[in-house]
């Protein structure tokens, strides 16, 4: 195997008393999408929150993170992002008081060219929409702001957590359709609840339970064994005839 982009080993991160990892130990290919797997409330977004230096403050995390050589922990979360760690957080944070092109200049890195081209390149509509308060955008178009706003700058991880919740079913297909092309040419680790979205993008998955790695591998062989994914998600494998029933239960609210 290729070196991993990422490593993680025997992380464990502790937050109000509650032992939230307990060891969780995984590789993120350099290439392709690596998605994190696991039931509500597992510690999907604690691990990419730990990854990026963002544990809340009364949190206590161990373990080894590592870039290549480098070690990440410990380190201030400006510094790993100048790096080209970037992060897509799940509440998306957009500026909403600001428009979709202060927004962006909000993103620039001192010191860096900004690839707008990139970007509005993935994006039209950021472009259109350049002048217009990002609050006013729809949650589809949020969700395009943030992501676009990581990539204008040069990134060796992109780390995303659950970018298509919340979102229309036409939105979800846009989104991943973005992703998909993001993710030719930079690794991403994803958290990612809708299987559907999953099976179309990730090459390696890592499954948490109870604080730790349940199961880790080719991300289409586990959504290949329903009986599996049902036991470690507790949800169907989405597969692309579902009812409207299993769709439900591929939301995030699904517990
Ligand atoms: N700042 C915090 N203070 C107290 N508990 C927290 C804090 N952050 C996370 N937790 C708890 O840690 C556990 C893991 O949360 P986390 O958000 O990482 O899960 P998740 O797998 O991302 O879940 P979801 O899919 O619901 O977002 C949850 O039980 C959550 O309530």
């Amino acid at each position: 195997m290729m070196e991993p982009v990422l490593t993680v080993e025997n992380l464990s991160v502790r937050i109000a008393g509650l032992h939230i990892l307990q060891g969780v130990s995984f590789p993120v290919a350099p290439t392709g999408v690596t998605v994190l797997l696991g039931r509500n409330g597992v510690g999907k977004t604690t691990t990419l929150r730990a990854i990026v230096g963002l544990t809340p403050r009364n949190g206590e995390v161990r373990g080894t993170i590592r870039m290549g050589a480098q070690s990440l922990l410990a380190r201030p979360t400006y510094r790993l992002v100048r790096n080209g760690l970037g992060y897509v957080p799940e509440d998306r944070c957009v500026f909403a008081g600001l428009t979709v092109a202060e927004n962006l200049r909000l993103a620039e890195r001192r010191g860096a060219e900004a690839a707008y081209d990139r970007v509005f390149a993935l994006f039209p509509e950021l472009e259109r929409r350049a002048r217009q308060r990002a609050g006013s955008l729809s949650g589809g178009q949020q969700q395009m702001l943030a992501i676009g706003r990581v990539l204008l700058n040069e990134n060796r991880l992109l780390l995303i957590d659950e970018p298509t919740k919340g979102l229309a079913p036409k939105v979800v297909t846009e989104v991943t359709e973005v992703l998909e092309r993001v993710a030719e040419s930079m690794p991403v680790l994803l958290v990612e609840q809708n299987l559907a979205v999953v099976r179309r993008l990730a090459k390696d998955a890592v499954v948490l339970a109870a604080g730790q790695v349940a199961w880790a591998g080719d991300a289409q062989e586990l959504l290949l064994e329903t009986a599996l994914t049902k036991s470690l998600l507790g949800v169907g494998t989405g597969e692309p005839h579902r009812g409207p029933e299993q769709a439900a239960a591929t939301g995030k609210d699904a517990n």
